[in-house]
């Protein structure tokens, strides 16, 4: 895949099976939203072949994107609408009926502790908040592919654990999820492979225990320094002061 002239991804050729969580890592820029966007039919001109559930995603036939939910990093939420409304309108875009939508949506909702604001315009609605109404429009569906990106993004520590412990239940019940994020001690408990990215190639894959023992680092964290090449971040720290403090 490239952007005009600029190579971004290059020879990617992967596998992936039903109940991974697969944590999709790499430094920005390197190319993990580009793929995800691929594989949900929103660029193309892309070369080489994606299958999904078995089919190449190129032959016209979007029914697939039915069975697939999207939480982006940055996503337009129609500040206008009501949780209510918002929810029920993606609810029928998925092909549930609105009276289906509406009450699964309300439900869930009381479940992130939001019911009280369940009538209330999203507008009106924290950081916190908005990603909570983002996860429940990814999931109304019951989607057997999840694609999140930053999905913990903005919620507080016992919502963190809530929607971990959601992404393991829905993982053991056979849902695939693609979880894309940089705090990467979530990634490391939560994933059962990860893909690291670099350089528009994967230059790891595996389980977090067998990364572990391939590169001797002890967190995921050290293991990405060191396959990304990087290691002089206090070097680039004491710089940066040293700018930030010329007047
Ligand atoms: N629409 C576009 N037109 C041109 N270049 C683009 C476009 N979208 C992305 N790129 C470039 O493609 C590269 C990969 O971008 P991408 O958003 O996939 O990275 P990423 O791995 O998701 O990064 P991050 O971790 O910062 O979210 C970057 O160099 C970016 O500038």
């Amino acid at each position: 895949m490239s952007y005009g002239s600029k190579p971004i991804l290059q020879g990617i050729d992967l596998d992936v099976y039903e109940g991974q969580i697969i944590g999709y890592i790499g430094p920005n820029g390197a190319g993990k939203s580009t793929t995800v966007k691929i594989m949900l039919g929103l660029i193309e001109g892309y070369q080489g072949e994606v299958h999904i559930f078995g089919r190449d995603i190129a032959d016209g036939d979007m029914e697939y994107k039915r069975r697939i939910g999207y939480v982006p990093e940055v996503a337009e939420l129609y500040d206008s609408l009501t949780a209510q409304e918002y929810l029920s309108f993606v609810g029928e875009l998925y092909g549930l009926t609105q009276r289906k939508a509406d009450h699964k949506a309300r439900r869930l909702m009381a479940k992130f502790g939001l019911e009280e604001v369940y009538f209330d315009r999203i507008s009106s609605f924290s950081k916190g908040m908005r990603q909570k109404v983002l996860l429940i429009s990814s999931l109304l569906h019951n989607p057997d592919i999840l694609f999140l990106d930053e999905p913990l993004s903005g919620l507080d520590a016992n919502s963190v654990m809530i929607v971990k412990e959601i992404l393991s239940a829905l993982a053991a019940e056979g849902k695939t999820i693609f979880y894309s994020s940089h705090i990467m001690d979530v990634v490391e408990k939560i994933s059962s492979r990860i893909l690291l990215l670099n350089g528009g190639q994967i230059v790891a894959d595996g389980s977090f225990e067998e990364l572990r023992e391939q590169s001797h680092e002890r967190s995921l964290e050290q293991i990405f320094n060191d396959l990304t090449g990087f290691h002089e971040y206090k070097d680039v720290a004491a710089s940066f002061v040293s700018i930030v403090q010329e007047v």
